[in-house]
């Protein structure tokens, strides 16, 4: 008998074998790169790194791989192929941290701004407890409440008010002065904005189940990679299940960033391969990646590099229009940096004309003793502040509540 037929039918077989195991790994890829824009991977928490070696080992490729870290079991699956359990080498279990309980974080807030100096609250119950105010005393007070960025209309307001009750009511007593300039700051800082977050999930055509999109917007620096961090924490205290989109392609480590942050608590995130890509289409697969892993939120960072109005508003205005055609976004945050004041204030105006903003995040709050910031974005924009960033912890970011606010300023 001849041997080349031999040789042929061993290559034959070894060939046919290994071709199952491609065929199985291709499926797997197109399983996992269904998106639009291709380019995108998505990323699960857990120890990356481990998880591609063990796919290189199992003979599938170095980059690319879609992997996935099952939320709150610290298990990692993969949808390549995989050998026999017991021949996979061992793969260390990541931590999935558990975030703090969200309710009373506000409380914090005394604390961070006693410790950044002299917070308005001191300042302000130092004058009103002088035995009677005189007029310089009345310019104090006003000087003080113009300082802290409260604005010079509300500021005018809320002296008249408090003149008033005083006169009419006759009080005298420090304590009593007190209460009196609480409940006009609080008056002011409004009681009654609705600050809830609107991050339930909503049905589609024919009954689909759509995730919650959260687009955080803001002028670069201002802590929106780490609000995002943080608000998926918040998300998953609250027993949401949550996809990250990493749509700040401009600058190359805010995804990786934003991936770290999720893979702490379980979340994935969905990121380009590619530096500078299209952020409409990583913010579009995100969105695609949440409707079809039936998650309640979508949390997409964006870049929001002021260059231009005309730029912004076309990168932003791609990114609703583009995300819409799967779910439109429910809340448009934007991030503020509290401690840039006035300057903060000027940008803020023109992204709330641009992205149809829903609510603001009030960043470093523990920085500044100027809260009243608070004031005058709610009047200028005309839109809640719903969350603060109180420090650079994970979980230091409080939903905003205004008497409780009003609480921490005054000490
Ligand atoms: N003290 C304090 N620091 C904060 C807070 N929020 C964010 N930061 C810090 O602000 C810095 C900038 O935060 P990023 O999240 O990278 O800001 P970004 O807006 O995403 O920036 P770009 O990606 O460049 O657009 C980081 O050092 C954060 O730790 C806060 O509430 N308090």
């Amino acid at each position: 008998m001849n041997e080349v037929p031999w040789i042929e039918i061993i290559v034959g077989l070894v060939v046919a074998a290994s071709g199952g195991g491609l065929i199985a790994f291709l499926r797997a890829r197109a399983k996992g790169s269904g998106d639009a824009g291709g380019a995108d991977t998505i990323e699960r928490p857990g120890q990356v790194d481990e998880v591609t070696s063990e796919t290189e080992e199992a003979g599938g490729p170095a980059s690319g791989t879609v992997v996935i870290h099952e939320p709150g079991t610290g298990t990692i699956a993969e949808e390549a192929p995989s050998e026999p359990a017991a021949e996979k080498p061992a793969v260390a279990r990541p931590v999935v941290e558990k975030p703090a309980p969200v309710a009373g974080r506000l409380v914090r807030l005394r604390d961070r701004l006693a410790r950044s100096g002299s917070p308005l609250g001191a300042r302000l119950l130092e004058v009103l407890s002088r035995d009677s105010l005189t007029e310089d005393d009345w310019d104090e007070l006003e000087e003080e409440l113009l300082l802290a960025d409260i604005g010079a209309g509300p500021t005018a307001e809320l002296l008249d008010s408090l003149r008033t009750r005083v006169r009419v009511l006759g009080v005298r007593e420090p304590a009593a002065v007190r209460e009196l300039l609480r409940e006009e700051l609080v008056a002011l800082v409004g009681p009654d904005m609705d600050r809830s977050l609107h991050v339930e999930p909503s049905a589609g055509e024919e009954g689909t189940r759509l995730p919650a999109v959260v687009l955080v917007v803001g002028v670069n620096g201002t802590g929106k990679t780490t609000t995002v961090g943080k608000l998926a924490r918040v998300l998953v205290a609250e027993d949401r299940s949550v996809v990250l989109g990493a749509a700040d392609t401009f600058r190359a480590a805010a995804a990786d960033q934003l991936t770290t942050w999720g893979a702490r608590v379980g979340v994935g995130t969905v990121r380009s391969d590619k530096e500078g890509a299209d952020p409409a289409s990583v913010a579009f697969d995100a969105v695609t990646r949440g409707r079809d892993e039936k998650a309640d939120v979508v949390l997409v960072d964006t870049a929001g590099r002021l260059q231009n109005k005309a730029g912004l508003m076309d990168e932003l205005g791609k990114i609703v229009r583009v995300t819409s055609k799967v779910a439109a976004p429910s809340e448009v945050l934007l991030v503020l940096d509290a401690t840039t004041g006035q300057n903060g204030l000027t940008q803020a105006r023109v992204f709330a004309e641009v992205a149809g903003v829903t609510g603001i995040v009030l960043t470093k709050l523990d920085g500044t003793a100027k809260g009243g910031i608070v004031v005058q974005v709610q009047r200028e924009l005309g839109v809640p502040v719903k969350l603060v960033g109180l420090g650079e912890g994970p979980d230091d970011l409080a939903p905003f509540d205004a008497a409780e606010f009003v609480d921490g300023i005054l000490g």
